[in-house]
């Protein structure tokens, strides 16, 4: 894991940002498309602000979450609603988005499709996740019903609920995370720090986040 601290979260979000731009804009010089996945919750919003006027081909940018809580769209817990809301906007408007939540009760009800529709992006060309304090990323949580598939599976999606979960969840598999092409984490906050170095020293079924460490570069700032 490469770790870059930054002295305030406002830069730290502008040139997250300018890095995620870049990188599309190289991965677009190859490639017909880029498979782009996103974090939902508190932090990513920002770096959404200023991802989304940024100038490239956004009409062959594939973007989904992820994970995504089986909520629908108008609620304020949905990823999908602050991706849109946030993300696919201006410029951005133009990508194509590739949903992980479909109106249905439960995810295992759509799992299978909502799977297919993935195969075209894998490997994924870039991901920027988050992650929380008690060291989920995605939505693979500690103590959660399907950690076990969830880390060492071959599936692209699971279903999961957990402890530290409000609602059910779909996430992607540590195995597709670990098989991006590149890979990002924005984390804000002294917990989260103290959390991480924590997380490096422990197994994925303890903290989560250490299955996609490797490989992995850490944005932090502290407030
Ligand atoms: O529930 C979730 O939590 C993580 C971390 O969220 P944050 O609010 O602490 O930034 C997030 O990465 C994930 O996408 C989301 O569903």
């Amino acid at each position: 894991m490469e770790l870059i601290e930054y002295p305030d979260g406002e830069m730290m979000m502008i040139d997250l940002a300018g890095k995620l731009a870049s990188e599309l804009r190289q991965c677009l010089l190859n490639h017909d498309h880029a498979s782009f996945a996103v974090p939902g919750g508190t932090t990513p919003g920002p770096v959404f602000d200023n991802l989304c006027s940024a100038n490239l081909d956004w009409s062959r940018v594939h973007v989904m979450l992820t994970d995504e809580r089986w909520v629908p769209e108008t609620s304020e817990r949905s990823n999908t609603r602050l991706l849109r809301q946030r993300l696919l906007t201006d410029r951005a408007a133009e990508a194509v988005y590739v949903p992980l939540y479909a109106d249905a009760p439960t995810p295992e009800d759509k799992l299978a499709d909502l799977q297919e529709a993935l195969k075209p992006e894998l490997p994924l060309s870039l991901v920027l996740l988050g992650m929380g304090a008690d060291m989920h990323t995605a939505s693979i949580f500690p103590g959660a019903d399907q950690l076990d598939l969830a880390l060492n599976g071959t599936d692209t999606l699971v279903a999961m609920r957990a402890p530290g979960a409000p609602e059910p969840r779909i996430t992607l598999s540590a195995k597709v995370l670990r098989e991006a092409m590149s890979r990002h984490i924005v984390i804000v906050g002294r917990e989260k720090r103290e959390a991480l170095e924590l997380a490096n020293g422990l197994s994925p079924a303890e903290a989560p986040v250490a299955a996609i460490l490797p490989g992995t570069i850490v944005h932090w700032a502290e407030s």
